[in-house]
C-alpha cells in the first residue's frame, strides 16, 4: 500500500463567525498529483494553513508523514509556492539566482554556512523547472510564469517530498498552463514528488493530474482524475454554487 503523506480525520476549523471547514477528511498518499479545487471562500487556504501547521483544527485529527501534526519536526519536507510569490516588480534587487538560494536557508539555518554544492544544487533546481537560462536575471524583469517557476525551484532546492502549490497557474496564458503542467508532472514522476495544486479554476485541471478533491466547506470529491471527469457539471456546479465549464 502507498505511503499516506497527509491524512485529514474529521478535521473542523471555525474562525469567530465563519465555520470555515467542517468534517474534512482526506488522505493524499506518496506519489499523488492532486488538484483540490474550490471557489473563493470554500476554505483552501484554511486547509492550507492547517497542513502547514499554522492553524491548529478545533477538532478532529491530521496526520503528516504518517505522524501527529503536532510533533512534527521536518516542515522542511513540504515545499509551499504561495499565490503571491510572482508578485515583484521590476525594481526588485535580486538575481534569480539569490532567490533560488535563499530557499537553502530553511535547511542550513541561520548564520550558518550553505552548503558547498549550494551552487550546483540552484543550477539543478532551476533546470528542473526549465529557468536555468536566467541565472543571473533580476527576478523583477521576468514574466509572471517565470517568476512562478523561480519560486517553484526555490522550494525545490531543499529538496522537499511533497510540493503545495497555490493558485500556481494564476498569471500564466492559457497557452502556457499545459508546458507548465507538464514541467509539474515530470517533477512527480521522475523526482517522485507528492503534488498537491490548489486552484479555484476547475478549467484550468488538466489530465496531468492523478486526482482531484472538490471543497466547500466539506470535501465532495475525492478520488481519480478520470472518475472526476464522468461527474457532470451540473453536479459541480451545485457543490460549488455557480456554474463550472470543464474543458479536456
Ligand atoms: N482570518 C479570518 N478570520 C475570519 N474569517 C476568515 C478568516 N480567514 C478566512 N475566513 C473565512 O473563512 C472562509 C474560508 O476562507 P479561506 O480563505 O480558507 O477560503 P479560500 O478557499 O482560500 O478562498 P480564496 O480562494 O478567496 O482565497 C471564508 O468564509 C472566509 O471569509
Amino acid at each position: 500500500m502507498k505511503k499516506p503523506l497527509i491524512e485529514l480525520k474529521d478535521v473542523s476549523f471555525q474562525y469567530e463567525y465563519t465555520q470555515a471547514l467542517k468534517n474534512i477528511s482526506l488522505r493524499v498518499n506518496e506519489g499523488d498529483f492532486l488538484a483540490l479545487i474550490g471557489q473563493n471562500g470554500s476554505g483552501k487556504s484554511t486547509l492550507l494553513k492547517l497542513i502547514l501547521g499554522l492553524l491548529k483544527p478545533m477538532s478532529g485529527e491530521i496526520k503528516l508523514f504518517g505522524e501527529q501534526a503536532s510533533h512534527f519536526k521536518h516542515r522542511e519536507w513540504i515545499g509551499y509556492v504561495s499565490q503571491k510569490s510572482n508578485a515583484f516588480n521590476s525594481g526588485f534587487p535580486a538575481t534569480v539566482e539569490e532567490v533560488v538560494k535563499s530557499g537553502l536557508s530553511q535547511k542550513v539555518g541561520l548564520f550558518k554556512r550553505y552548503p558547498k554544492d549550494a551552487d550546483i544544487l540552484v543550477k539543478s533546481a532551476l533546470k528542473d523547472v526549465g529557468m536555468d537560462k536566467f541565472l543571473k536575471r533580476n527576478i523583477g524583469q521576468l514574466s509572471g510564469g517565470q517568476q512562478q517557476r523561480v519560486f517553484i525551484a526555490r522550494a525545490l532546492v531543499s529538496d522537499p517530498k511533497l510540493l503545495i502549490l497555490d493558485e500556481p497557474t494564476v498569471g500564466i496564458d492559457r497557452e502556457n498552463v499545459q508546458a507548465f503542467y507538464d514541467m509539474l508532472a515530470h517533477l512527480n514522476k521522475h523526482h517522485n514528488m507528492t503534488m498537491i495544486l490548489v486552484t479555484h479554476d476547475v478549467d484550468t485541471v488538466s489530465d496531468r493530474v492523478s486526482h482531484v478533491a472538490c471543497l466547500n466547506q466539506s470535501i465532495h470529491f475525492h478520488g481519480y482524475k478520470n472518475d472526476f471527469d464522468t461527474i457532470s457539471e451540473e453536479q459541480i456546479a451545485s457543490w460549488n454554487g455557480h456554474s463550472v465549464r470543464k474543458i479536456h
